[in-house]
């Protein structure tokens, strides 16, 4: 008999995730135990309860420039050694309990030198708390793995160097880079020698594209740079017309998209904080979904959107009736999407996704 839809069952399935930010999911009581260690004084609370609150009701703002602003009080208490690997490894724990079995998390090394830590060294101490978590995860009977994206600002210019960063770092955690940040005004070629690099490298790389920009960004992330994810790419509703009959025409971007199977990072919360979707149950995953693109169901970030990728899954169910086969085939698409290597992805695949979804299909 099939196991009911509930959140606490979702929670028991196995789950991929393949964009979540670090700097994006500390606990709030982290926050404030790490602004009380290292003296940050800016922040709103120093109630765990209301500070979860304020994350959320702040990035709540419909713009992601708005969003972003919030980011300044994580990334502000993590500026030392001992602070990343406590965050790193309390990230590992919490996506495990949410029933996360692989995950690429991400974050910009640039943004934690303010303390004086070298680039080295955080990536260093991140992957240390990786390792930590895993283990404590192990030892609990959970057994969990995680990929490092780098991210580079694109407000900032230091993408090669980030991406000379993921290749130094890749035999040690890191699987692929990433560019983040505010996505107007700041179009992805931009940093084209970094792509450049990287590709020379047979190195992995997602952008985030269509989320607060269109089409112009999406068709530079793929067709200039080389992008083999998008973050979001929401914005590829525009180049699909439904008529009222409802016949669907593909535009020859999201056509190109469909057809090489680009692998589209969606984070419904997320989406609808920043106003790139209106409401979960009006969110483009519908329609992706339906016209089988490679869709996949991300967090983004758990911190500021309260939301955990269960969570994500529960309110799909809710919005478009997702059953397990349907939560399995998002699985597959994350796993198969992941920048980890073949035989690697596809031993997940076989021996943790399917077994977990048919004990649940029953
Ligand atoms: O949805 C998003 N779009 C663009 N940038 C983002 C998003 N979420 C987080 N960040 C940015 O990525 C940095 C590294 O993790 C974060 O500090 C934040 O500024
Ligand atoms: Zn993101």
């Amino acid at each position: 008999m099939s196991t009911p839809v509930t959140l606490e069952s979702i929670r028991t399935a196995p789950k991929v995730l393949l964009h979540d930010h670090l700097d994006g999911g500390l606990r709030p009581q982290t926050v404030i135990d790490l602004a009380r260690e290292s003296g940050y004084d800016a922040l709103p609370t120093h109630d765990a309860e209301e500070l979860g609150v304020w994350f959320r009701d702040a990035a709540d703002s419909g713009s992601l420039e708005r969003y972003l602003e919030t980011f300044a009080h994580t990334v502000g208490v993590m500026q030392t050694r001992e602070a990343l690997v406590r965050v790193a490894a309390e990230a590992v724990e919490d996506l495990a309990a949410d029933g996360v079995v692989y995950a690429e998390v991400r974050y910009a090394p640039e943004l934690f030198t303010e303390g004086g830590l070298t680039l080295d060294q955080i990536v260093q101490a991140v992957e240390e708390g990786y390792r930590l978590g895993e283990r404590r995860c192990a030892e609990a009977g959970r057994k969990i793995r995680i990929g490092t994206l780098l991210c580079a600002m694109r407000q900032n210019a230091r993408s090669l160097e980030i991406a000379e960063l993921t290749v130094r770092y890749r035999d040690a955690g890191v699987v692929g880079f990433d560019i983040a940040g505010p996505e107007a005004g700041f179009p992805p070629t931009r940093n084209l020698d970094a792509f450049e690099y990287l590709r020379q490298q047979n190195a992995h790389f997602t952008i985030h594209a269509g989320e607060a920009f269109g089409l112009p960004s999406i068709w530079e992330a793929i067709q200039h740079c080389g992008a083999e994810r998008l973050g979001h790419g929401v914005r590829i509703m525009d180049d699909i017309k439904v008529d009222e009959d409802g016949t669907v025409h593909l535009g020859r971007l999201a056509g190109y998209v469909r057809d090489r199977r680009i692998p589209l990072e969606m984070c419904p919360s997320s989406n609808v904080q920043t106003g790139a979707a209106t409401s979960i149950a009006e969110h483009p995953i519908g329609l992706l979904a339906k016209l089988r693109f490679r869709v996949t169901v991300n967090t983004d970030n758990r911190l500021m959107s309260n939301c955990t990728v269960s969570g994500e899954f529960a309110a799909l169910h809710e919005a478009f009736g997702y059953d397990w086969a349907d939560m399995q085939w998002f699985t597959v698409n994350a796993m198969k999407s992941s920048f980890l290597g073949f035989d690697e992805r596809l031993a997940l695949i076989n021996d943790v996704i399917k077994p977990g979804y048919a004990e649940l299909i029953g």
